[in-house]
């Protein structure tokens, strides 16, 4: 749904240059939730505005659902744009127009006849829950509804896709998930694909399925969520489902293991110890339920070197386990 390649821009000024995306190559299929991570500065806000073109990129191709935005002009891509909703970490709501006037505001500029607007702002309010907020002004609004109504806005033009710039980040804990929780509705319901940037790794555990680490304007590493796990030295992976537990230990082999989907509560290291008659210990680990992928991680020790576990260590590989040896 979202193809970009090669993409690059530099913001350049009298004392210096900044390449704020540097090469990024990124495919989002359709109806994934594909989630940039990064810190301030790495380049993620520019990589979002590239998307839609709010920035222009110096080079690289943008495609999303088919058309090459990269190479529209600006009426055309006037149009597409409508194809693209995007929300606001800080909302960007018009103080003067009450909700349902913040949502049909975006009908008023693609020419949605004015009983049609009435009735589509209605079916948008009610979608996000806020049917009883209609008009409200945003002053009168939580941080959440605001939101709520930023979302709203951005599905008027019943978009493919949805970019989503830091939108839980002035959020607290708890209204942060109630967002999540309806982009995750929406993602499922009306198969919305959605690309968001935040620099929280809770965003991504809860609702991605893919995700890429940006760092100095590039993609350091990316993937499905399920892959990423089972990767070894994942620093991905490493974020999102930490393990704890030593390792080295004297006399053992220390190796994590990482097993995602149906195999996650697969009796895989009971069957260990019995096939090859090991005293395995759990370091650490756990069994979680990731935005799309069930997944479990382990720490193991197996007493003896690692030429005297190739054969456990094969044995787990070949269940479909991604095995890493920490000593
Ligand atoms: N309009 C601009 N003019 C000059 N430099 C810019 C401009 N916009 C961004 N930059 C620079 O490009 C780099 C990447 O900025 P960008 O906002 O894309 O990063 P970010 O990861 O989104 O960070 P944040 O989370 O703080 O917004 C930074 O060094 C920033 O200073």
């Amino acid at each position: 749904m979202i193809e970009i390649s090669g993409l690059r821009k530099t913001y350049r000024s009298r004392q210096r240059s900044v390449a704020a995306v540097d090469g990024v190559d990124l495919s989002v299929g359709e109806g994934e939730v594909y989630g940039v991570l990064g810190r301030s500065g790495a380049g993620k806000s520019t990589l979002l505005r590239c998307v839609n073109m709010l920035e222009r990129p110096d080079a690289g191709t943008v495609t999303v659902g088919g058309v090459e935005l990269t190479r529209l002009r600006r009426r055309e891509l006037r149009l597409a744009r409508h194809r693209i909703g995007m929300i606001h970490q800080h909302f960007a709501l018009l103080s003067s127009r009450t909700v349902a006037g913040n949502v049909a505001f975006a009908l008023e500029v693609t020419g949605v006849p004015r009983a049609e607007r009435r009735a589509r702002v209605a079916e948008l309010l009610e979608l996000v829950g806020l049917a009883d907020r209609a008009d409200a002004y945003p002053a009168q609004l939580s941080g959440g509804q605001k939101q709520r109504v930023g979302i709203a806005r951005a599905l008027a033009a019943r978009p493919q896709v949805l970019l989503s710039d830091e939108a839980t980040s002035a959020l607290d804990p708890e209204t942060t998930d109630s967002i999540l929780r309806l982009l995750l509705d929406l993602n499922r319901r009306l198969g919305l694909t959605i690309l968001l940037i935040t620099h929280e790794m809770a965003v991504v555990k809860r609702i991605c399925t893919s995700a890429a680490i940006m760092r100095d304007g590039r993609f350091v590493e990316s993937g499905a969520v399920g892959d990423l796990l089972q990767r070894p030295g994942s620093e991905l992976a490493r974020d999102l489902f930490p393990l704890e537990g030593p390792t080295e230990l004297p006399g053992a082999t220390v190796v994590d293991v990482t097993v995602s989907g149906a195999d996650a509560d697969a009796p895989l290291i009971a069957e260990l110890a019995r096939r090859f008659d090991t005293d395995v210990r759990i370091l650490g680990g756990a069994v979680e339920t990731l935005a799309a992928t069930r997944a479990g991680r382990w720490r193991l020790a197996l007493p003896g070197g690692p030429d005297e576990n190739s054969a456990a260590l094969e044995f787990l590989r070949s269940r479909g386990a991604g095995v890493g040896v920490a000593s």
